[in-house]
């Protein structure tokens, strides 16, 4: 029965309610249960005494199974049904059990009682303490009762989650149950005549063999509750052949059953009988009714109308697999585990009865629900049982007496009646057995499948985990090398390049910085080249003294004679000096008279001296380019140190794993109160920025407020922003009480600022693509419904994908963005409130921003900053205060006074670059370009498009092109 027929049959449940009212109104002699068992059990609550359940074999432990698992009766007391029976008497019964203060030997002795009142002669009422008594003698007789009888509250959730219940989908239990139960019912049958016979006289030899037959199936119950595998396992071959192979001798087998022992169909009437209507008037169609298709109702609900199970199907079977393992007691659940084999129910007893309904794990927590309000309406109810619910009850669970039954008893007696015969009918359709052993092979079939996939699954499970391992061992081996080599270059380079010394300055101690001999070599080669170029000034001033007279004029007539005066051991750079025998002149030594040269040789002379500056000219811009490049090394050699240093004292240089999945591997860079590492996100595979912002633990609790906050709203609005000119933002996690982390995607390379330090200025096209990608970004964030101001575009946030200026870039760090809500951003001349005036970075902020008050701020401040990028871009320096530092800006108003931008001279830029810059870097806001005029920008024209379309759009360029100055492109 589907959950909605279960609410649908409120009616039916109520009827339950009068069987369970039925129950307790048991008068003196079902109240008398109660303390028998409590004193079997040695304990006065009664809760967890399970005498008789405990001696049950498995398959009669369904309503102990619900009554245990259900931890309250509640969740699982309705386990066994797939179809949820919930007009089954067993259910009931477990629900009566499932109260508190009712204890499993109550239902059990109950359940006795049922027994015996199903055997015309006798009446249970009169029966029930004699049986006490024999139970109490049958444990004498083993020895051993106390194991047998009492169990603990833990043996009982393993009985639970071990099955049983008629509902089983495994067809050999289902074969075996009965069969057990019967003789079992039987014996305590056999011992309540007896009992009969005993207070009218001794024991007879009858008593004797029944006590060995009891006893025989005690040992069989130890057996199964020891092993309950192996049990079933032992019984399986006999079930499945007597299925499979022999279909008549099981229907003679059962028919003798039910011969034997008509109690027998007790167990299954239950189950079934809510399959029937639930209304025990209805009358039963034999064939479409009967047991066996029934259970294969069941099965085909399982397992799918074809035999063959559908993914829907399988994933059911698996939830509930996943569902009953998570609801299985702690110590059914490990043992589930240790058979390494959480869902399957296919090769044993237990796990059959775990398997046992596994469609219906989503019922059952309604079944429960309804079990809940049933043990409600029962406890209302307990409190005025009447003697007619009581016997209602009893006939219930007896099949064969419902000739003798009151009114309302008969219509159950009717059911189970009605049960019996068609379960009679079953039995002799051997074509009926076919299906079932067709829908068991099905069954098995889907066992094996879930067996398969689970293995799969946790095959796969345990593969990703085992990458992971190996995927961090790696990257840190990896990066272990990587800082080796690294230190070692760094350590290579430190003589040559240079290193920080600590130097004491007065009273305290600074790192200094120490050039290394890379800096001395260049130094001595500039000084011989600035030697070199004196001497060849000084010999080309010489050589003009001695210029030929005639040469121009006369200077053949002289050449001649001068070319005897040349000295050779200037070597014609020197005017040679002679001594002369006068030892005087020796020691006043006068320059001698410069001798004359003939004119060949002085246009010679002059030649070479002319080359030879040349080549010290070409000599010296080499050794600018080397110094150059050792400037850049030495920055980078700078910044390595640094990097190292701080990485070695952060605490998260052992490769620490944040948040279970970001292995930190190096430090990127350390900002004023964050520092950027380079992680592997072990869950996406992936290499990501982690930014790790410290709060001052000395801060005041204002600030670490403020510096939240801002760090939230900066996670908030950077979340948002999806546009690949923009970093991602993945993640935002507390790390402890005073760091969180953004996760940021990785941009491999360096930002633009570093960049742009290290080659000082970069060509216009560069400078171009690069402005082009931060524009559409720009109009990207003021597209959005509440445009966003980022606030400090600098080139430190411009990223450059590919470390040079030749790539894509994109643009970073949103702690100072804010958005312009609402109709704020639909007032062009209006805009925000200026909160944090002074932060920022002031030479790319604008003139209003340092007004006090500020005036209200727009999109046009990116835009502003936006000029000044471009400008430093390709003139190597920033338009204002390029010199200053922040605090002189400040003090010197020098972004309040910059009204006008200049260009200068070199390197050449094209106007319509310039009419950019100016269109960015207008004094008034008002005047100023927005985002989306720069976007039409004819800077961004693509190649070869008409400029005279472009000329009068909306650019209107304020300057006239210079016929010299020429696009590069324009080419
Ligand atoms: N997503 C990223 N991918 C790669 N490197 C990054 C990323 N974000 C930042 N970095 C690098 O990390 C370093 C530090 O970044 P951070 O933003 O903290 O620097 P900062 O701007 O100097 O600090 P602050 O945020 O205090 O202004 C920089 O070198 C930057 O290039």
């Amino acid at each position: 029965m589907s959950m909605m027929s279960m609410d649908e049959r409120g009616g039916e449940q109520h009827h339950f309610v009068s069987l369970e009212q039925k129950m307790f109104n048991t008068g003196p002699q079902a109240t008398k249960a109660l303390p028998i068992a409590q004193s079997l059990n040695g304990s006065s609550s009664g809760e967890h005494n399970n005498y008789p359940i405990n001696s049950l074999p498995p398959h009669h432990q369904p309503q102990q199974h619900n009554i245990v698992s259900g931890g309250g009766g509640q969740a699982t007391t309705m386990a066994t049904g797939d179809t949820g029976h919930a007009g089954n008497v067993t259910y009931m019964q477990t629900g009566m059990l499932n109260a508190p203060g009712v204890s499993s030997h109550q239902y059990l002795s109950t359940n006795h009682q049922i027994q015996h009142h199903s055997t015309p002669s006798t009446s249970m009422l009169q029966q029930h303490p004699s049986q006490h008594q024999l139970l109490q003698q049958q444990q004498n007789l083993n020895g051993n009762g106390s194991t047998i009888m009492r169990s603990s509250p833990t043996n009982d959730m393993n009985q639970c989650l071990q099955p049983v219940s008629e509902d089983s989908i495994d067809g050999t239990l289902r074969e075996f149950a009965p069969v057990h139960h019967l003789q079992h019912m039987h014996h305590i049958q056999q011992q309540q005549q007896y009992s009969m016979q005993q207070m009218q006289g001794p024991p007879t030899p009858s008593y004797q063999q029944t006590q060995q037959q009891h006893l025989q199936h005690l040992q069989q119950h130890n057996q199964y509750q020891q092993n309950p595998v192996m049990y079933t396992q032992q019984a399986q071959p006999q079930n499945q052949q007597q299925q499979l192979q022999n279909q008549p001798q099981q229907t003679t087998s059962m028919q003798h059953i039910n011969e034997s022992s008509n109690l027998s169909s007790a167990g299954s009437i239950s189950d079934r009988e809510p399959e029937q209507g639930g209304t025990p008037n209805r009358p039963v169609a034999p064939q479409s009714s009967t047991t066996t298709e029934k259970k294969a109702r069941k099965r085909r609900r399982i397992g799918g109308e074809d035999g063959h199970a559908t993914p829907k199907q399988e994933r059911k079977i698996t939830e509930f697999i996943n569902k009953q393992h998570s609801q299985a007691s702690p110590k059914s659940r490990s043992n589930l585990q240790q058979t390494g084999n959480v869902s399957n129910g296919s090769n044993s007893y237990g796990a059959g009865g775990n398997g046992n309904g596994s469609g219906t794990s989503n019922d059952h927590t309604s079944i429960a629900q309804q079990h809940d309000v049933y043990w409600t309406m029962t406890n209302n109810h307990r409190a005025t049982p009447t003697p007619t619910q009581q016997q209602q009850h009893y006939s219930s669970s007896d099949s064969n007496s419902n000739s003798n039954q009151s009114p309302p008893g008969q219509r159950m007696v009717r059911m189970i009646d009605e049960e019996t015969q068609t379960e009679a009918g079953t039995q002799s359709n051997a074509s009926s057995a076919d299906e079932i052993a067709k829908r068991d092979r099905v069954i098995d079939d889907f066992r094996r499948q879930i067996d398969e996939l689970q293995a799969k699954f946790s095959n796969e499970r345990r593969k990703n985990e085992a990458s992971k391992e190996t995927i961090k061992r790696l990257l840190i081996e990896k990066n272990f090398i990587e800082r080796k080599s690294l230190r070692d270059k760094t350590t290579a380079d430190t003589p040559r390049i240079g290193c920080f010394k600590t130097m004491r300055t007065g009273d305290s101690f600074r790192d200094q910085w120490t050039d290394g001999y890379a800096f001395d070599e260049l130094e001595k080669k500039q000084q011989n080249i600035t030697a070199e170029r004196n001497e060849i000034v000084n010999a080309s001033a010489l050589l003009k003294k001695r210029k030929p007279l005639g040469i121009g004029k006369e200077g053949t007539k002289r050449s001649a004679a001068n070319s005897l005066n040349l000295d050779a051991s200037t070597n014609g750079m020197q005017p040679s000096t002679s001594s002369t025998a006068n030892g005087d002149d020796a020691i006043f030594r006068r320059p001698e008279e410069p001798k004359e040269i003939n004119y060949q040789e002085y246009i010679e002379l002059d030649e070479i001296y002319k080359l030879r500056r040349e080549h010290l000219k070409k000599e010296e811009m080499d050794l600018q380019i080397e110094r150059e490049k050792l400037d850049r090394e030495r920055q980078l050699h700078i910044r390595e140190l640094k990097r190292a240093s701080n990485e070695s004292a952060s605490t998260y240089k052992d490769h620490s794993l944040l948040n279970k999945r970001y292995l930190m591997l190096c430090l990127l860079g350390k900002g004023g109160f964050s520092e950027v590492w380079k992680a592997f996100d072990i869950e996406e595979n992936r290499y990501v920025a982690c930014k790790i912002h410290h709060v001052n633990k000395d801060w005041k609790e204002e600030k670490k407020a403020n510096y939240v906050k801002h760090a939230m709203r900066e996670k908030d609005i950077h979340k948002s922003l999806d546009h690949c000119r923009i970093v991602k933002l993945y993640d935002l996690f507390t790390i402890d009480n005073h760091s969180f982390c953004t996760v940021l995607e990785y941009c491999p390379g360096n930002d633009l600022d570093f960049y742009l330090k290290q080659n000082k200025q970069i060509s216009e096209k560069e400078a171009r693509s690069i402005i082009m990608q931060v524009v559409s970004a720009l109009v990207y964030l003021n597209e959005k419904k509440d445009p966003i101001i980022h606030y400090d575009l600098k080139p430190a946030n411009i990223l450059l994908e590919s470390g040079n200026a030749c790539g894509a870039i994109k643009i970073t760090d949103f702690g100072l963005s804010k958005i312009m809500e609402g109709s704020e951003a639909d007032n062009d001349h209006d805009g925000i409130e200026l909160t944090s005036q002074f932060a920022g970075t002031y030479w790319y902020l604008p003139p209003e921003t340092f007004i006090v008050p500020p005036p209200k701020i727009t999109c046009k401040v990116d835009v502003w900053s936006i000029g000044v990028i471009f400008y430093q871009c390709i003139y190597g320096k920033k338009p204002f205060g390029n010199e200053l530092t922040q605090q002189k800006i400040l003090e010197y108003n020098t972004i309040i006074n910059a009204r006008e931008v200049s260009f200068p001279a070199k390197p050449p830029v094209s106007p319509v670059a310039q009419d950019f810059i100016r269109r960015c870097l207008q004094y008034k806001k008002e005047e100023r370009a927005d985002v989306f005029e720069l976007a039409k920008h004819e800077l961004f024209r693509p190649r070869g498009a008409t400029r005279s379309s472009a000329a009068g759009s909306i650019n209107s360029p304020s300057i006239p092109r210079s016929p010299s100055v020429n696009r590069e492109d324009d080419a």
